[in-house]
Order: C-alpha cells, then structure tokens, then sequence
C-alpha cells in the first residue's frame, strides 16, 4: 500500500448503467440486431462512462481521489466477473479471443444463448427486481486472469482525467453465486474453488494497481443471509478469512473497500473486521449500527450506507447523520454513502416534467441521493454548514405525512371492518365441482400466462397514443385487432383456456399503477431488470382505491371473440408493491391490504361481465422474501394474507389462477400452498421439471402447471422433447391436477417462434394425453 487509506472517500457504491435515456439498451439492441456494429455500440458505452463521471463529478464526488465508483457493465456484472477470471463455460470457448478477452458480440452470446447452446441461468439478485447471470463453476473450471476489461475501463477514466475506483464482484459472493457445472461430482460446490480463483482476483488487484488505482471495491453481498445451515456458515467464514488474507497480502495493491450491501452482515461483520482490509460499506437501512464495538472495526474506514439505494424517498438526513454519529466511535474513521449500488433507482427527479410538484419535494432518484451522500459528508465535517439541509430533509419527510390522499378515511375504515372471512373460500373440492360444471375442461388443461409477444407496432402505437398523435378510438382498435389475432391463433392451435394477451399493457404492474389512486408513474424513471431490459417502477405514495374497472372491457372483448373460456388478467397485491416504489410510513402488509382489496373489486366486476377464469400473477412473491429467516414469517402471513382477500370474494365456481417464476419453489411452497389459488403455474422448463419432485413431495393437490417450454430463449422447443418433459411430470403429479403451459408470458418473445412453440406444446399434450388414456383403458 502506497498511499493514506485510513480515510475513504465520500462516494456511492454504484450507479444507473443503462443511462438517463436507455442509452446503453439502445446501443446493445442495435448491436443485437444489426443494425449496429461493435465499435459503435462500444463507442456509445464509452461516451455513457464520460457523461457519468462529469454527472458524478458536478453532483459532487470528487474526480481525483477514487470517490466516483467504475462500476459500469454491458450487461451484468456477475457475467462479467465470470469473464474476468476465464470461468466461461465449455459450450462459449469459441468467443474467447487468444487474449482472453471476450469481445461484445461473444459477451452477448454468453449472455443471450445460440441456437442449442444455453445461455448462462438468469436468477434474481438479492431482493430485488434486477437478475444476474449464474456461473457455472465445476472442479475443472480453468481459473485464469482472462478478460482485463476492467483495467481498460479505469484507464479510460484516467485518461479523462478521473481516477476511479474499480468494482468488481468479490470472490466469495462469486462462488456462493455460481452453481455446479453439469457433469459436475455430487456434493461438489463451487466455494471449494476458492483457492485457485483468489491468485485470479490478486493478479486483477495487482493490474489495477500497476495502472494508477488506488481503492478498489469488492462486493460481498453474499454474505448477507442468514438462511444458511451451520456447515455452509462455516465455510463461508473460512472462505472470507483465506480470501482477504490472501488479497490484503498483495504487494503494491490497492486499498481494499468490501462492500456488504442488501442487508446486516450479522455473524460475519467480526469476521470481516478481523481481516486487513482498509475499509467495509455497511448496509445501514436494512441492517443496523452495531451495538457493540466489534474488534478490528476501530482500525477500519467504515462507509456507512444510511442513503437508501433500493427506494426513491427522500432521506432523512437528521436520522442518517445520527447513524453516522452512532458508529464513529466504533471505526477509524466515517464516511457516508449508499446502502446499495443506486443501480435500482433512476437517474433524476429533476427529469420528470409530468410529476406534480409536491411528490417531487418527496423523492431522491439517483441523482438525489448523490447529493445527500454529499450533503452528509459536509455535515459530518461541521454540521453547522448542513444544518438547512438537514431541516429542509426532515420538513420534506413531515409535509408527506400529512399531504392529501396520503391517508383517505375511506379506505382506512374499509380495511378495519374486514374479518378472516374475508380471506377464506370455500373448500377446494366444493370449488373444484362447481368449476368442473361450467368450464368442462379436458385432462391436462393447456394455457398460457397471459401476456403473446408485445411487437415493435403494438409498442409504437402506445407511444403515438401517449404523444396525442393516435386518438383514443384509434389506438382501441389497433389493440383489438391484436386480441383478434390472439385469439384465433390459439382457436387455431388449440389451447383450452385462451387469454386475451395484454397488448394494451405497457407493464404488468406499470399498467394496474396508472389506473389506481395513491400511485404516480414517471415518464423517464427507467430501472435496469436484466440486460437491456427495463421497466419504471411506480410510485406508491398515497392510499389506493380504483376509480373504475381496469381490465373489463379488454377481457369481455376477448371473450366475445370465442366460445372457450378467457382467463382474466391481474397482478397480484405482493408484485405490485415489489415491482413499485412504495410507501414507507407504513406496513407494507397494510399497503399490500388496499392493493388487494382493488383487485377484490376488479374480481367481482369481471365475474359479473361473465369471465369466469381469473389469473393474479404473483411472480414477486419469492423476490419480497426476506433475506434474514426471522423475517420471514411475518412476510409471508401477509403476502398469503392479501393474495386471498383480493382472490377470496370470488364465487365457487370462478376459477382462479396464479403464475410464479423463478422455481426456487421449495422455499416458498408453504406460501404457494396458502394462496388457495385453484391452479398454480410456475417456470419449471429451464429446470427440467426439478420442482416436479418438490410439488409431489409436498402432497399439493390442486391444480398446477409446471412450465414446459422455456420462453427466455428463442429457441423452439421439439414436441418430443415437451412430451419428455410431460412425461415427467405425469409420473409425479395427478392427471386431474396437472395443466401444460409455457413458463412464463411470451412478450419477449416474436411471433414465430411462439406459434411454431406452442404448436409443439399442443401436440406434445395430445400425445401425452393418448397415452394417459390408453393406460386407463388397459386397466
Ligand atoms: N415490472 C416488471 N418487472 C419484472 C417483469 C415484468 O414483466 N415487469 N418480468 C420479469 C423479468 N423482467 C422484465 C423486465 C422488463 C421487461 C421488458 O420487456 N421491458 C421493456 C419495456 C416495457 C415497457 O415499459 N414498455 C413500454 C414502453 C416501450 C418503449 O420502449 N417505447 C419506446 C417507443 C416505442 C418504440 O419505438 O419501440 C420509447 O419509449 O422510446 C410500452 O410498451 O409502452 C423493455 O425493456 O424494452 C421484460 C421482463 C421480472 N421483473
Ligand atoms: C413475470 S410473470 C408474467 C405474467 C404475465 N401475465 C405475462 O404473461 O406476461
Ligand atoms: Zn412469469
């Protein structure tokens, strides 16, 4: 070590990567498609990096001492740690160059797939609505400092003048994050590779240093949960101890900041304290200012993260700083920042005209909340100099309290007359008989999710319409001329229960947010979910009530196009308030009960227009979780909780439906169990039905319809290779339960693939049902 570390610099730990117009979706897209070349896409990234750094540098982090992080990414920055130390699997060597660098086009294969070559498992990081690409780490996975991207990107920034501070993903969360590769020996797991990648992240720390930097920041969140068994926690304390021992002892290194966002780093803080890096960043909104001095810390520059990367509420920067004041005694020295990289927030309140002023006064976008970071620094320093500031923060957060609409009478007096009745249907058989009247369905039920592909016109006329350039009765038509399509084509494939397939949706909860009161919706507010897509998150601020019906008439529409039966269409409570930014002055499960109690209201209005099948996504269901297991009972008495009140004032013979992604099913199974939802779709196809066994095992008995055809990838699934997958399921699960169906909706995806798709998944049922009867005719 060179230089003076005891002091970190004031400074965040990541900011927005897609830019303040999707600069960077829009230049991968390109390239994607074509219609761009590498260099040009490149070309728009490095000039997106000049624009944050100047952006960074005028909201106030300083351009020489390492206060601005480089934390940018193409696409994601767990794949991009995977390039870094060569862990790039088997079926992609191809796209490594003899240097080891990975250029776009291949980073984007890794990323995307290829015709039969998978692409690296997409999964949720942490709680929140962004996806990381997985790893695939086996015992013969070559380790080898490859890609030096990061490196370039530093001396692009110090080449204009800015000396930044490099971050990557550390080591352990690195491995804790990968699963085995195929072909990989039973009880193989990836952290028993740590000692041959930590040499990988040395060289990486040593290349960066050769090239002028002087703090690099290693990301740890991985160390955050507790949900670990006793065996896995002590593996992971070796797992930090070899591992910063190893680094700290780099000669010439950087210094060394571990950051632990997303939650309380609880057992292993001593650990981390007990090592020789310079610095750790603790998550101080979710977790707290430790309450005794912990050996090692006093040695340390702590970033203490009192500003909420994860919510878009204005700070209060009275309550923070007393953070900050409480954990001075206990650390070498204090710096303020970001609980979270403020990659899940957007840019900038000041860009959004449509706004109305006095929800502005409320919130910290990105932008924002770099400026309280260095509104922070300064009162640490002298608090006599931030002293408006501060005021100014706390009347901010006082104002909202009492603002019209936050609190409606109304809605408070509804919610307290309610009584577990409310949240209870009848028995399932008694259901299941009343359903089976009406809808006669045949075994093995095929649907979909509910969403067919959104095309380039469908989203143009949205645009048009949104500009005043398509009227109101123009733009009805051109989305019924797309619900017309969508229903013969699935008349003509076949399918049992048909959807109307939500063209008119710009997002599934982005939609339902612009049709309730106590929501906002920004017009730039856009939020990286993986790659290069994104979605803007609404703002829940106020008490929601639903002026009118929200999804009646598209679904009538629909119906009125067919004799089969077409499936309603709603996000459940639990994802709009995890997709949304909501209110903090409250319960989330008291705002997740007046979500619920809207959705009651559309149930009870689309029953009477005659849809008697009704689906409530709640994809987020898992996502919202929390990460500590204490929490997790009370999340989930009230996520199952408002799930059946918005679901429960259905009649019997109305069928309702849910849809989850994400098979990390074993987790939330009781959860899933509780919704009381008469058929239950998950994603199970990416996983080749490895959930299958979970849903037998734990003796669910009403409807449930594992995915079989993987909609994240354009590839086709065969009819053999859907019957397979049938066939697995068929082994485990009741023919009367068992519905076939994509895992997810196919709004991602073209049209031709997803006709040829379903096409298959048609005749694969077809068969799979021969056969089932067949076998009962034999008996
Ligand atoms: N909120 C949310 N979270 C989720 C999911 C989800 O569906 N919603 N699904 C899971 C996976 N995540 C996903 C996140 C985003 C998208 C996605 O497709 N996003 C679209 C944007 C969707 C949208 O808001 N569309 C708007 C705006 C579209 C747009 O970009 N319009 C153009 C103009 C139109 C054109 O010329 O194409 C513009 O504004 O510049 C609309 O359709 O109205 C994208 O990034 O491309 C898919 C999955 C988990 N989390
Ligand atoms: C992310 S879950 C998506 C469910 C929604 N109904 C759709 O089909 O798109
Ligand atoms: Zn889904």
């Amino acid at each position: 070590m060179t230089h003076d570390a005891t002091q970190l610099p004031t400074t965040i730990l990541g900011y927005p990567r897609i830019g303040p117009r999707r600069e960077l979706k829009k230049a991968l897209e390109a390239l994607w498609a074509g219609r761009a070349t590498q260099e040009e896409t490149e070309a728009a990234a490095v000039e997106l990096r000049a624009r944050t750094r100047r952006r960074l540098n005028a909201l106030g982090l300083r351009a020489h001492d390492a206060s601005i992080p480089s934390a940018a990414s193409y696409y994601d920055q767990v794949l991009d740690a995977a390039v870094a130390v060569g862990a790039v699997p088997p079926r992609f060597a191809d796209v490594v160059g003899q240097d080891g660098r990975v250029d776009l086009v291949g980073y984007s294969t890794i990323a995307r797939g290829r015709g039969e070559d998978a692409p690296l498992e997409m999964t949720k990081w942490f709680d929140t609505n962004y996806h990381y690409l997985v790893p695939e780490i086996g015992p013969d996975t070559q380790f080898r400092f490859a890609d030096d991207r990061a490196v370039r990107e530093f001396r692009e920034a110090l080449e204009d003048g800015f000396l930044t501070r490099p971050v990557l993903v550390g080591p352990v969360t690195f491995l804790l994050l990968s699963k085995p590769a195929d072909g990989s020996p039973e009880g193989f797991s990836p952290l028993q590779r740590l000692a041959d990648l930590v040499p990988v992240y040395a060289q990486i720390l040593r290349a960066l240093a050769e090239a002028g930097a002087t703090w690099v920041q290693l990301d740890e969140p991985g160390l955050v949960s507790d949900t670990l068994t006793a065996a896995d926690a002590k593996a992971i304390h070796a797992a930090v101890q070899e591992t910063y021992a190893a680094l700290t002892a780099v000669e010439g290194r950087p210094a060394l900041l571990v950051a632990a966002p997303y939650g309380d780093l609880g057992e292993f803080l001593p650990t981390l304290a007990a090592t020789d890096v310079e610095a750790l960043a603790l998550d101080l909104v979710k977790g707290a200012v430790p309450s005794a001095p912990v050996a090692g810390l006093e040695t340390k520059a702590v970033l203490g993260g009192v500003i909420d990367g994860h919510n878009i509420w204005r700070t209060d920067l009275v309550q923070a700083l007393g953070k900050l004041e409480a954990l001075r005694p206990l650390a070498a020295s204090v710096a303020a920042g970001t609980s979270t990289s403020l990659l899940h927030v957007p840019h900038d309140v000041e860009d959004e005209p449509n706004l109305p002023a006095q929800l502005k006064g409320w919130l910290a976008f990105a932008d924002q909340k770099v400026a309280e970071v260095v509104t922070l620094a300064a009162a640490l320093e002298d608090p006599a100099t931030a002293a408006d500031a501060l005021e100014a923060s706390a009347r901010a957060r006082r104002e909202r309290l009492e603002a019209p609409g936050v609190v409606r009478p109304e809605v408070r007096e509804r919610l307290a007359g309610l009584t577990p009745a409310d949240a209870r249907r009848s028995d399932y058989d008694v259901r299941r008989a009343a359903q089976d009247a009406v809808l006669a369905l045949p075994p093995l039920p095929t649907t979909t999710i509910g969403s067919f592909p959104q095309t380039g016109e469908i989203r143009r006329a949205r645009a048009a319409w949104a500009k005043g350039e398509l009227s109101d009765a123009d733009y009805v038509a051109a989305m019924r001329a797309e619900i017309d399509r969508v229903v013969a084509l699935q008349e003509e494939l076949g399918l049992d229960v048909l959807v109307h397939g939500e063209p008119e949706r710009n997002d599934m909860v982005q939609y339902f947010a612009e049709l309730l009161d106590g929501f906002a919706v920004t017009q730039n507010g856009w939020v990286q979910s993986y790659g290069s897509r994104c979605v803007r998150p609404p703002i829940l601020w106020g008490d929601v009530t639903r002026p009118a019906p929200m999804t009646v008439e598209w679904a009538t529409y629909a119906a009125s196009r067919s004799a089969k039966p077409v499936k309603g269409m709603l996000t459940g409570p639990v994802t709009i308030l995890a997709w949304s930014f909501v209110r903090d002055d409250q319960p989330l499960g008291d705002t997740a009960r007046q979500v619920a109690l809207a959705l009651r209201d559309e149930i009870a209005d689309l029953e009477a227009a005659g849809i008697g099948v009704v689906q409530v996504d709640e994809p987020a269901l898992r996502e919202l979780l929390p990460l500590k297991a204490v929490d997790q009972k009370a999340y989930l008495d009230w996520s199952v909780e408002s799930f059946r009140l918005a679901t429960a004032g259905a009649a019997d013979a109305t069928q309702i439906h849910t849809h989850l992604c994400y098979s990390e099913f074993g987790e939330v199974i009781g959860a899933i169990d509780g919704l009381d939802a008469d058929v239950t779709s998950i994603e199970a196809a990416r996983s080749r039905m490895e959930v299958v066994p979970q849903i037998a095992q734990a003796g669910f008995s009403r409807g449930i319809g594992p995915g079989v055809y993987d909609i994240h990838s354009p590839r086709v699934p065969s009819a053999e290779e859907i019957e397979e997958l049938l066939n697995i399921a068929v082994g485990s699960i009741s023919p009367r339960h068992l519905w076939v169906n994509p895992d997810c909706g196919l709004k991602t995806r073209g049209y031709a693939e997803t006709e040829a798709s379903l096409r298959n998944l048609l005749a694969a049922t077809r068969a799979v049902r021969g056969s089932l009867a067949e076998g009962a005719d034999a008996h």
